[in-house]
Order: structure tokens, then C-alpha cells, then sequence
């Protein structure tokens, strides 16, 4: 939970996002409301339901990005799902409480995260004499021992390649599914699943091979893994996915409508009555024990391009009670995309071209006509938005990023008549770019 105020949020979101003030406003406000309810006791702190928020704007305008780094900011356990996947053939009403037992495992590895970066330092020391084990077997003496540890230390064992011995924690074995009908039916499944693994002598462990540097990672990740209490681990993520879970539900307004009489206009309403009781609060099974939704924020987004909020059910339109709209992207945002923001894409080609020893740099005459060119194609094939800032530029640097090996220690500049050469027929050329670009 952060202490972060509304404003020091939205100044958190600047970084990453340009523009959407309302948008940020509001997510911001919410985040703040979640640290608000924490303060309070008893009751009311049961009482105060989240605000939760819709999202109004064309694709690719930071709709879901603003959401997750809201969620990356506040360490919040967040999932994205389509809603329109609940109306493909083959889902039945239950299904949607599947995104609380996703949210619920994304909850698990963050808190994981976090407690095995308290016990690290222990791990460590164990996963050493993991490593020596492996190096000089059981049954070495002290000595040699401590002459390998001492190498160990110094770096000069790094490379050697040594077997070691991990818990298993692909999701190996046999897969969780659901029992169609049987709600929450994947926890009797996931418990066989364990019984199986119990009864063939605990917990399922794999050997690998890898260089002693490497080792680590794993070992300290095992070695914490062992030293976590995994009750605690799963009493928290509960904790975390009830309060400060965040769901972004895209695609809302894809089954929005409610009239249409047959076919998919009913399962479209069948899908926003099979949510609302996840807004409205509920509580979910799942295989960690049931959860409450009714603190977790939901944040719809949609285009409304067709349909519009009206046209949602009235109980769903009343649990999204935050409207804001975003707004689309013009070539000046787009500038602005590419060169202001933290890990901007023109920053990203700048850092993998420097592994290979090529200086990369680009004009602003060259991000004005990249942004230009995003724009016009945007307008002329499709709107994508700022995704299309990606398609140009893998474009644009196609034949540098393939050539760059042979040119190390070289510069090379990008500007108004790189962009123009490499991508500017094809951009005029309309069908060709909706290949292409
Ligand atoms: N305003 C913005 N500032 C910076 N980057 C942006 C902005 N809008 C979009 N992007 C970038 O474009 C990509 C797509 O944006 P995002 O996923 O937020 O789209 P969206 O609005 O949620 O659309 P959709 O509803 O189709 O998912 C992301 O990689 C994001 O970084």
C-alpha cells in the first residue's frame, strides 16, 4: 500500500504516460481512497466501497497502461481480461470468478517476491553451501570445502558447470482445469494434484544443469522458498488481493448493448449479469480458501464507439460510477511519447544498439516525421493509437538492428531522410501498410 497523495501519483504516472489528466486524476484518487479506508476502524473501514471507474477512449490511448502502472506503483496484485471472452462458446456463467482466482495467483508471486527478498540473506548463506555440495560432493573435508568456498567467493568458480537440485515449480504434472458446472471445481483438482505429489514423497524436485553463477538465482530462490512460511505467504496474498486487488475489465463496451432479442445480444447481457456480483461483492472459492470481492477495484475501459454506458445494465452502470474520458492521440503526444517518456522506445533502441557498440541517435526532424508518419497511418489504415509508434520504428531501424554486429564502434544517425527512405513510400502506400506497419 502506498502513502504516495493524489498528486505525487499522478506525478508517478507522468512518467510513463503522456497526457489523460482525468484519467490519471482518477485512479489516482481511487489508489488514495484504498489508503484512506485502511485508516479507518470497525465498521466503516467494512462500510466504504471502492469508486470504481470506466474508461472512455479509442484504443492505444494508455487506457490499461495507466491501470498497470497504478497497480506497479501501489505493489498491487492486477489482472487485464477481455470481457468479450466470456461471450465465446463455451463459457458458462461461473467462469468470470476465474479472474479473482488469476488475480489471487498473481497476488501469490508478488507477495513471494517480497517475503523472499526478507529471508534473502539467509537463503543465500544456505544456497552456498548448496553450490559447494554440488562442487565437491557430501562427503569432502573441511578443507577442501573451505579452499572451494574461498574460489567460490572470489569469482573464479563462476563458469563451471554443476547439477543441482530445485523444486519443481513449472505447473508440471497434471494440469488444474475446471469441471464445467462445478464452480470453483479446479480446487478439487489442484488438491488431488497435491495428494498425488505428497504421496509420491513430497515435493516434485528437478536437476539441472547450469554454470555455478547461475546457480544462484535458483538456489536462493529455493532456499527462500523453503525458509517462507507458506501459510503466511497465502494468509497475506488473500489479504492483498481483498484490498488492494485491481481488475481492468477491457472490452466493455462489447457487451454493452442490451437489446438485440437473440443470439449474442442475450449472452452479452448474460456476461454483465454474470460480473455484477463481482462488483457488487461476493465471495469467490478458491483454492487458497474464499475470497471477498467487495473491496477490490474494478476499472472498466471501452471505446463506447458503438454502444454507450446507458446502454450497460443499470446495476453495473451504478457500480462504475467514475467516468472519465481519454482522449486520442495527436502527433504532438506522440513526440512527446517517444522522446519524454521513462523507457520511451527511441531510449530503448538507443540502449539495445549500444550492446553492440553502435551509437545511436536520432534528429528531431526524424521523431517529428516518425510521430507524422504513426499519425497519418493511423488515419488513413487504422487507428491503433500509440501502438502504431511501434510498428514504424521496428520498421525504420529494421536494417540497422539487423546489421549491427558488423558495425561496432560506429555511429549512426537517424534523421528526416532515414525515416523518409526506409519507411516513406510504404506509408503512402495504403495497402501495402496494413501489412507492413
Ligand atoms: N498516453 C500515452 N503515453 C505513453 N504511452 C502510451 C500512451 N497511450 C498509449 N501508450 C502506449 O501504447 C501502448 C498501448 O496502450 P494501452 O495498452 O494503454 O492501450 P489502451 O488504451 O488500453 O487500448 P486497448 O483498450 O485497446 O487495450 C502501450 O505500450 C503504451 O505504453
Amino acid at each position: 500500500m502506498t502513502t504516495f497523495s493524489p498528486r505525487e501519483i499522478v506525478s508517478e504516472l507522468d512518467r510513463f504516460i503522456i497526457g489523460q489528466k482525468d484519467a490519471k486524476r482518477a485512479v489516482a484518487i481511487a489508489l488514495r481512497n484504498r489508503w484512506r479506508r485502511q485508516q479507518l476502524e470497525g465498521q466503516m473501514r467494512e462500510e466504504v466501497m471502492p469508486k470504481n471507474i470506466l474508461m472512455i477512449g479509442p484504443t492505444g490511448v494508455g487506457k490499461t497502461e495507466i491501470s498497470r502502472r497504478l497497480a506497479r506503483l501501489a505493489g498491487a496484485p492486477f489482472v487485464k481480461v477481455e470481457a468479450t471472452k466470456f461471450t465465446e462458446v463455451g463459457y458458462v456463467g461461473r467462469d468470470v470468478e476465474q479472474i479473482i482466482r488469476d488475480l489471487v495467483e498473481i497476488a501469490i508471486g508478488l507477495v513471494r517476491e517480497k517475503m523472499r527478498e526478507d529471508v534473502k540473506a539467509r537463503a543465500h548463506i544456505n544456497a552456498e553451501e548448496r553450490v559447494l555440495e554440488a562442487l565437491v560432493g557430501k562427503t569432502a573435508s573441511p578443507a577442501t570445502r573451505d579452499s572451494f568456498r574461498k574460489k567460490l567467493r572470489d569469482g573464479e568458480l563462476d563458469d563451471k558447470e554443476i547439477e543441482i537440485e530445485v523444486a519443481d515449480t513449472g505447473t508440471g504434472g497434471m494440469p488444474g482445469f475446471e469441471i464445467p458446472g462445478m464452480p470453483g471445481g479446479s480446487v478439487g483438482v489442484l488438491n488431488i494434484n497435491d495428494m498425488l505429489s505428497k504421496a509420491m514423497g513430497g515435493k516434485k524436485t528437478k536437476a539441472r544443469k547450469t554454470t555455478v553463477k547461475e546457480s544462484y538465482t535458483l538456489l536462493v530462490n529455493d532456499e527462500s522458498d523453503k525458509l517462507l512460511d507458506q501459510d503466511e505467504v497465502v494468509r497475506r496474498a488473500l489479504d492483498a488481493t481483498e484490498n488492494d486487488g485491481i481488475v481492468f475489465l477491457d472490452e466493455i463496451d462489447k457487451i454493452a448493448s442490451r437489446e438485440g432479442g437473440m443470439g449474442a445480444g442475450v449472452s452479452r447481457e448474460g456476461v454483465q449479469r454474470d460480473l455484477l456480483p463481482l462488483i457488487e461483492g461476493t465471495t469467490v472459492a478458491t483454492k487458497y480458501g474464499p475470497l471477498k470481492t467487495d473491496h477490490i477495484l474494478f476499472i472498466a475501459s471501452g471505446a463506447f464507439h458503438v454502444s454507450k454506458p446507458s446502454d450497460l445494465l443499470p446495476e453495473l452502470q451504478g457500480r462504475l460510477p467514475i467516468r472519465v474520458e481519454l482522449r486520442a492521440l495527436e502527433k504532438d503526444d506522440f513526440v512527446r511519447i517517444l522522446t519524454e517518456t521513462e523507457a520511451s522506445l527511441i531510449k530503448q533502441y538507443i540502449a539495445l544498439m549500444k550492446t553492440e557498440g553502435v551509437d545511436l541517435t536520432f534528429t528531431d526532424d526524424a521523431i517529428d516525421s516518425l510521430a507524422g508518419i504513426a499519425v497519418d497511418l493511423n488515419a488513413s489504415v487504422e487507428n491503433i493509437g500509440a501502438r502504431r509508434l511501434q510498428t514504424v520504428m521496428e520498421r525504420v531501424l529494421d536494417e540497422i538492428s539487423y546489421d549491427a554486429p558488423d558495425r561496432n564502434g560506429t555511429s549512426v544517425t537517424i534523421d528526416a531522410a532515414y525515416v523518409e527512405k526506409h519507411v516513406g513510400d510504404l506509408s503512402r502506400n495504403t495497402d501495402l501498410s496494413r501489412f507492413i506497419l
